[in-house]
């Protein structure tokens, strides 16, 4: 239960027909809300027809002239320009992020599978969601990632500059998209319909099941007000001098909205709180309804394998229905509808592309590695985010793929070859040995294990199963790793020297909180621009926490903003290998430095939990790829790979056995 609701001064009398204290199964709320999603999609495909427009026309027109709206017209951001699909029934998206404890958690929450299974359900990695129609291909073809691509070169550029143009030309794809759309709308009314009275007939029983049909309309009946509710309070909050009951406070207000929030949407009280404050009421509820839409199926082009044009026209002569992203990105495509399994594309296969959500793009865009750099992935299975990095740098350099969970090894490696990285060694650290592992980074991507807020409508689950002591546990975690992030980074670096930190999540306590308290401890980096041109500025204030003014140049996106996963990014500067040894004892004096001048020695934790959790965690295993990159690493950076530390660290430990093993 929340604190509001712990302290709450006597909620407001429950409206008739509701009962607080038996309320309806999330279940019957999914039901409801999917009954109410249908019938506004029934509604839509009719408007459509008595327009006498092609939906797909529709959907492209409005695209065009509203700068791409997908899930709230007002709260579009402009930078997000190709996001035109409205429908609840939209494209499943695909994305390789995975909050902490998210398998065993979905697995365990029947109600939120059988939710889940109601509407878009969650593969086994709790990665993707399944889709009925299954257009993204099974299971196992869609658990991965994906990447963008090195465009340094001119002529590259040049033509992923006129990308937008070219594909818009592809194969008179207006007319065929207009005619997919037309009957995509009449069977999707068609479906509604049907399915409606499906959902009639469930309830309609027959003798036997009169009371239960009595029940469930009542259940029906008091969600719907619940949902008036909703939007009442949420009216009076905004206009409250002259709406408000005088015999009620704002916090009455606050108490009775939240209380319905959580029913509704089916949260938990304490983590409806939560992420009610991040936002103001009305914003919120834009929030809470973000959750309940699938977001648009993207793919990353990989460049190491081809062009993101010729990659269109493949998948178009495939009848695959797909746009660029938006200008921010130039591998970027939006996938709105196929014929085919986008997960088992031949392409997809040959490794050409990467079903990447569109937020995952982000952390490594603000990364930006350069040409022959050597880049940390801190905590990188399944690989979306490694074999970006490993495109970007066009396969020079060396990319250190580490991931402490060795089952998610299997993933990172199988999308490592497929995408044909040969820069990347992969490991298999707690991420908290860096850099006593290796050090000397020219930069460093923490995505950092997180929470999974912002991905909510990916994996319900985390409505129910968050509790307050995970956003205790993670962002402690959280606040470890980056610290080691950050000693791994060579500060000295020619080209680089920079920390990118990212979370699927969007509270407070894994994102501003966690960076500010690396500012802290680390005075010799701070915070630069992602050079990302879109997202909302991060919190330098919250609920009476001040944190550096700079944090206003991280960056948050929201699913009710962007049509993105919610997702944080944080870009460091390091300008010094020198830790002024106050703050890193935590004893607040400033400009005095440490004795040793090396951040690459061992990161020491000032709690002795932490040392404790230090402890019995160094594990190391040989895959494959290590050996595979290895080959392939000699040529492009042998210099390292010779040096006494890769030796003695890595080289020296490898075994035909156990590298026979990984391969099995
Ligand atoms: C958000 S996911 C990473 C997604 C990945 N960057 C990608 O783009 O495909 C977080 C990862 O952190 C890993 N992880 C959890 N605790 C870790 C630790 N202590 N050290 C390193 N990795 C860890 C998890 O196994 C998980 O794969």
């Amino acid at each position: 239960m929340g604190r509001r609701a712990k302290n709450k001064q006597g909620p407001p009398a429950p409206l008739p027909g509701t009962q607080e204290s038996k309320g309806p199964s999330r279940r019957q709320l999914s039901k409801v809300r999917k009954q109410q999603r249908l019938q506004d999609s029934k509604k839509r495909s009719q408007d459509s027809d008595d327009d006498s427009q092609p939906q797909v026309k529709k959907i492209k027109t409005q695209a065009k002239q509203n700068g791409k709206k997908q899930v709230s017209a007002s709260k579009q951001d402009e930078s997000w320009d190709n996001a035109s699909l409205d429908s609840d029934d939209e494209l499943l998206d695909g994305d390789d992020e995975f909050p902490i404890g998210s398998d065993e958690e979905i697995d365990e929450d029947e109600e939120a599978l059988e939710e889940a299974s109601d509407e878009d359900d969650l593969d086994n990695d709790g990665v993707f969601p399944k889709v009925e129609n299954d257009f993204l291909g099974s299971e196992s073809e869609v658990e991965e990632d994906e990447e963008e691509a090195g465009d340094s070169d001119e002529d590259e550029d040049a033509m992923l500059d006129s990308d937008e143009d070219d594909i818009a030309e592809f194969a008179g794809l207006d007319e065929r998209k207009s005619r997919k759309l037309e009957e995509r709308a009449a069977r999707e009314a068609a479906e509604a319909e049907a399915e409606l009275r499906d959902s009639a007939m469930q309830t309609n029983i027959g003798e036997d099941g009169r009371e239960f049909e009595e029940d469930e309309d009542e259940d029906q009946a008091d969600i719907s007000q619940i949902n008036l509710r909703i939007k009442e309070t949420v009216n009076i909050l905004g206009n409250f001098k002259e709406m408000r009951d005088p015999s009620k406070s704002r916090q009455d207000y606050l108490d009775r909205l939240l209380k319905d929030i959580a029913t509704y949407y089916g949260y938990s009280d304490f983590l409806a709180e939560k992420l009610f404050n991040l936002f103001s009421p009305a914003e919120a509820i834009e929030f809470f309804e973000a959750n309940e839409v699938p977001r648009p199926v993207t793919i990353r082009t990989n460049t190491l394998r081809t062009r993101r044009r010729d990659l269109a026209q493949a998948l178009i002569n495939r009848g695959v229905n797909l746009e660029p992203i938006g200008k921010w990105t130039k591998v970027g495509l939006q996938v709105f509808e196929s014929q085919v399994p986008i997960g088992a594309t031949p392409e997809y296969l040959a490794g050409h592309y990467m079903l990447q959500a569109a937020s995952s793009f982000l952390p490594v865009m603000a990364l930006a590695p350069q040409e022959h750099e050597r880049v940390l992935d801190m905590a990188s299975a399944p690989g979306g985010k490694t074999t970006h990095i490993a495109a970007l740098l066009k396969n020079t350099g060396m990319v250190f793929a580490n991931d402490f969970s060795k089952d998610r090894l299997k993933s990172l490696t199988a999308n490592i070859t497929r995408l044909g990285a040969k820069n990347t060694v992969v490991c298999n650290y707690d991420g908290r040995e860096f850099p006593k592992v290796i050090g000397g980074f020219d930069r460093v991507l923490l995505d950092a294990p997180c929470s999974g807020t912002g991905v909510i409508s990916k994996d319900p689950g985390v409505k129910v199963n968050k509790t307050e002591k995970d956003f205790i546990d993670i962002p402690h975690l959280q606040k470890q790793l980056i610290l080691c992030a950050i000693d791994s980074v060579d500060a000295n670096s020619k080209t680089g020297g920079y920390i990118v930190y990212s979370t699927c999540s969007v509270t407070v306590d894994e994102n501003e909180a966690v960076v500010d308290y690396a500012l802290r401890k680390r005075p010799n980096i701070k915070l630069v621009s992602t050079g990302i041109e879109f997202g909302r500025e991060g919190f330098v204030s919250y609920r009476g926490k001040t944190f550096h003014p700079s944090l206003n140049l991280t960056r948050r996106y929201y699913p009710h903003m962007h049509n993105m996963d919610g997702f944080y990014v944080a870009k460091f500067k390091k300008f010094s290998n020198k830790i002024p040894k106050a703050e890193k004892n935590g004893k607040g004096a400033e400009g005095q430095e440490a004795d040793d001048e090396n951040s690459n020695g061992p990161t020491t934790f000032l709690e002795d939990e932490d040392q404790n959790i230090m402890q019995g965690l160094y594990i190391f295993q040989y895959g494959q790829m290590l050996h595979f990159s290895l080959v392939h690493l000699t040529n492009n950076c042998g210099d390292f790979l010779h040096s006494e530390i890769f030796f003695n660290r890595i080289h020296a430990k490898a075994s035909k056995e156990s590298q026979t093993q990984e391969i099995t």
